[in-house]
């Protein structure tokens, strides 16, 4: 036994300890340096033994992390779902016994998970059930590669009343010798046949962006977004690992994600970042104005020209900067927001951008923010609380997890939320993509038909479809 492990035991048997004196289930969690992996690799382990269980996250920092199986699962429904998540995380670190070496972001007990876009909407599909309105998973086994390319491993283990120490310490001992096995050459089985997509309610989308429009119009609104699904069947179930691949290798400056609960997965390559938090510092990113990319390297910057000076976009991208800086200044004693956006390239389509930081006045928690900030309008609206009128009015799916904020926290409530854009939920052979856009009184149903398609792109070339 690796004297770091012996460690590992002794903290098993304090947590079986303290769980007979308290008479509360006690968490345990031991993080300790592990050896280099290949994250999807490790990700397509957990097919064999948790496939039901396992989670990927990437930041454009360079960040890596992979997480198998589940020590606990934390769910909430209805309105109250963020406070109730809160709440249970607050009493899950009560009495937790927590050993890891240093007090940064790079390992330890992280909660992963997010919300559905509106947890009032009434249309709710059966293909999100498994996601609800808040599911956070603490794994089992958390693997993270560092910026400075470290490899941390995290074990965490509820200790319930019929829990016994060594027992618990030779299964997740024997799961780690497992993942010691990863081999680094991953072959992935490539898909053959074409794939066709299916606009689903195409013609009813088009007239609800005609009404979102009109209504911006008469003066009732300033904007409001409008999303809709593509559906791409295929013969054979869908192959999570090779999609994973394909969006970490072609869309590195993105947050990459994929949460796989129960049957379904939830994945895809998002740019866009809703608040990230440590200590007392927080970022922001308020991204909200669309063109396509150029042919050519000209082309590409005369189009991000257009976008910095076009009056459609311009708006769309200034209701999202109000909002952000709005909440933001509640909180913050200092804040920084940059006069004019920069232009962002995010695959087929460039994005303005005004990227926001801020100090916290006094400490919050991560999911007070996120609680505050969602939906922006780059995926409701403006204003807030009638934009989700509208949206549950005008719009034919539900959007279950697509838009909604995704991301993790650490125990003392620091960590990153995202946006979940650019991603596509899979269920065996069936694929359902998501794409949106913001709607402003100058907005046409064409251009706008044209930015969802463009949008589209990323995650349906990742399922190993073409465009032409
Ligand atoms: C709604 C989406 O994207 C949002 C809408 C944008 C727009 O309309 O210009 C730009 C970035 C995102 O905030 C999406 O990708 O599905
Ligand atoms: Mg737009």
């Amino acid at each position: 036994m690796l004297i770091m492990d012996a460690l590992l035991f002794d903290l098993l048997a304090k947590g079986c300890l303290k769980q007979e004196q308290l008479k509360k289930s006690i968490l345990v969690s031991y993080t300790r340096e592990f050896d280099s992996f290949d994250a999807i690799d490790i990700f397509r382990i957990g097919e064999k033994w948790n496939r039901e269980q396992r989670l990927y996250w990437s930041d454009p920092d360079g960040i890596e992390r992979v997480g198998l199986g589940y020590a606990l699962k934390l769910a909430a429904e209805g309105e109250t779902r963020v406070s109730s998540i809160a709440d249970q995380k607050k009493k899950l670190f009560n009495d937790a016994i927590i050993e890891k070496w240093d007090q940064g972001l790079s390992g330890g007990p992280l909660l992963f998970g997010g919300f559905s876009f509106d947890p009032d909407n009434q249309k709710t599909s059966p293909k999100w059930h498994s996601f609800g309105d808040a599911t956070f998973i603490l794994p089992e086994i958390l693997l993270t590669r560092t910026k400075e390319n470290k490899s941390i491993l995290t074990i965490n283990c509820l200790m319930t009343k019929d829990k016994k120490p060594d027992e618990e310490f030779n299964r997740l001992t024997e799961r780690i010798q497992l993942l010691n096995k990863s081999q680094k050459s991953l072959t992935t089985s490539a898909y053959e046949g074409k794939l066709t997509p299916t606009e689903e309610y195409l013609n009813e989308w088009k007239i609800s962006v005609k009404k979102a429009i009109d209504i911006i119009q008469s003066g009732l609104m300033q904007k409001i977004v409008l999303s809709r699904t593509m559906r791409v069947d295929r013969q054979v179930p869908y192959d999570i690992v090779a999609i994973l691949k394909a969006l970490t290798d072609d869309q590195a400056s993105h947050y990459v994600f994929a949460f796989t609960m129960g049957e379904s997965t939830f994945l895809g390559a998002s740019p866009e970042r809703l608040v990230k938090k440590q200590g007392h510092d927080i970022r922001s990113m308020c991204l909200a104005g669309t063109t396509t990319r150029g042919k050519t390297e000209k082309e590409d910057k005369e189009k991000a020209e257009f976008l910095r000076r076009d009056q459609k976009n311009l708006q769309e991208h200034q209701w999202v900067v109000n909002m952000i800086s709005q909440v933001l200044s509640r909180f913050c004693q200092s804040l920084l927001v940059p006069q004019n956006p920069s232009v962002l390239k995010a695959g087929q389509v460039q994005h303005l951008c005004t990227p926001i930081s801020g100090k916290l006045k006094e400490d919050k928690t991560i999911l007070e923010l996120v609680q505050a900030l969602h939906p922006t309008p780059a995926l409701g609206g403006y204003p807030q609380k009638e934009s989700l009128q509208w949206i549950r009015e005008l719009e034919v799916a539900d959007r279950g997890w697509y838009g909604a904020p995704i991301g993790w926290m650490d125990e003392q409530d620091d960590g990153e939320y995202i946006v979940a854009i650019r991603s596509g939920l899979i269920e065996n052979s069936t694929a359902w993509l998501f794409a949106g856009c913001g709607l402003v009184g100058d907005s046409t149903v064409t251009e706008e038909l044209i930015e969802t398609r463009a949008k589209f792109k990323p995650i349906f070339s990742a399922l190993g479809g073409s465009h032409d």
